[in-house]
């Protein structure tokens, strides 16, 4: 058995789940669509085959769930995965590749191209300049957010949408239609728009949109030296800087208050970490489950949107306070849209790392001696996302993934 720091690699994910019920079903729906290359999938699904089939329930929350040995599984929307170490030094810095993220071309429609890089190839300026001179317009259907500070140079931080317009859904759909992902004899149409979205996986896609275009909303991430993140973010419950890697209550960027999670997102990590810690008791001979993996109230929860080529490189979620920390209190991530190839190691070097791949539903947790586990995600899997979520929720191209810690 294959240990991170003391971890056994079967720990560090566990499905539970009811859209692809099994492993099994998760490696055929891959092949499905064209993943059978992905190199690491069949030790994923072995890996996890152990521990999800004894938790396969009709459970209509989450679809995989993966946790640390101690604790993954997934939401009928999520997964969840760990990393682990005793070195501090993995910062996200990993995750910069300001070189190659292009324009946010899905999204400009109703946004100013100009406050995109149109060249890679050359730094940004750095923030403290563009906020004297470039004020990023706010505009999304013709409003602006709203509550900036008055009186204040911050720099505006333009809407992100990560849903389509009506129209941009529409021509999505028609150009990938779920014909486009069968696989012959394997399934029907009739087979795959029978499978019914969870409403779950629904109404996270469509709170984050909801919020995600209204203050403290998604934004581009980046750092003082004009480099940005392969991604779009929105915190909730308290900011997360990439820069000073702090948490605060008001986001430096533009001085906005993280919106609030919402009371149904911390229902469902609630559920997450009872199901995984009945999955423990389940596979172990522990007294205390909890010694393993501990309960949690979230009151932070990062959600990053990833366009198709979108990355993080690998890091330590560490700074959450120390007691947290130290306690292992638990990361729980869900996954919803285009699958993602999710690394995880005890170092930061990604070409030696282990790999899984999370899909839409997939909720990952990991907690107790995982927590500093270094993680990342290396590649969004382009045209994997459920259909059916897309056509509900007009998600655009790309992974949408939510961890929720404790402070
Ligand atoms: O997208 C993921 O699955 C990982 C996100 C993550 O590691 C983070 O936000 O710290
Ligand atoms: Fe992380």
């Amino acid at each position: 058995m294959k240990e991170i720091n003391g971890i056994s690699k079967d720990n560090v994910s566990v499905k539970l789940g009811q859209r692809r019920t099994l492993d099994v079903n998760g490696i055929r729906n891959r092949k499905h669509l064209g993943f059978e290359h992905q190199p690491n999938a069949s030790v994923t699904a072995s890996s996890n085959t152990g521990c999800s089939s004894s938790v396969m329930t009709n459970d209509s929350q989450f679809s995989n769930m993966y946790m640390s040995k101690q604790a993954k599984k997934s939401i009928s929307d999520m997964s969840v995965s760990c990393s682990e170490t005793s070195e501090g030094s993995a910062v996200r810095a990993g995750s910069l590749e300001e070189n190659e993220f292009p324009p946010d071309v899905d999204c400009t429609r109703m946004l100013e191209e100009s406050s995109l890089p149109t060249s890679f190839g050359k730094r940004e300026p750095s923030q403290s300049k563009k906020a004297k001179s470039v004020i990023h317009s706010l505009k999304f259907g013709g409003t602006i957010r709203s509550n900036y500070p008055k009186n204040k140079s911050y720099a505006r931080v333009k809407v992100f949408d990560i849903c389509q317009s009506e129209a941009e859904a529409e021509e999505f759909i028609r150009l990938r239609s779920p014909v486009d992902f069968l696989d012959e004899a394997e399934e029907t149409v009739d087979e795959l728009c029978k499978e019914q979205e969870p409403a779950q996986r629904v109404s996270i896609v469509k709170k984050c949109r909801e919020l995600g275009i209204g203050p403290g909303g998604f934004y581009r991430p980046g750092y003082k030296d004009g480099a940005k993140l392969r991604l779009h973010m929105m915190c909730l419950g308290l900011d997360w800087d990439p820069q000073t890697r702090k948490y605060r209550k008001r986001r430096q960027i533009d001085r906005c208050k993280p919106p609030a999670i919402p009371p149904e997102f911390r229902c469902l990590v609630d559920k997450a970490i009872l199901d995984s810690l009945t999955l423990i008791k389940r596979g172990s001979t522990v007294s205390n489950a909890e010694d393993i993996l501990p309960r949690m109230n979230p009151d932070i929860c990062i959600v990053n949107f990833y366009s198709e080529i979108g990355r993080l490189g690998l890091h330590q979620d560490r700074d959450e306070s120390t007691e947290s920390v130290t306690k292992g209190l638990p990361v729980v991530s869900f996954s919803l849209g285009d699958s993602a190839e999710f690394l995880y190691a005890d170092h930061r070097n990604e070409n030696k790392a282990e790999n899984v791949i999370l899909e839409s539903g997939d909720v990952l947790i990991f907690g107790g001696q995982s927590r500093h586990v270094f993680h990342g995600i290396s590649s969004i899997i382009p045209n994997s996302a459920p259909h059916i979520l897309l056509q509900e929720t007009k998600l655009r191209p790309g992974r949408l993934n939510l961890t929720f810690r404790q402070y």
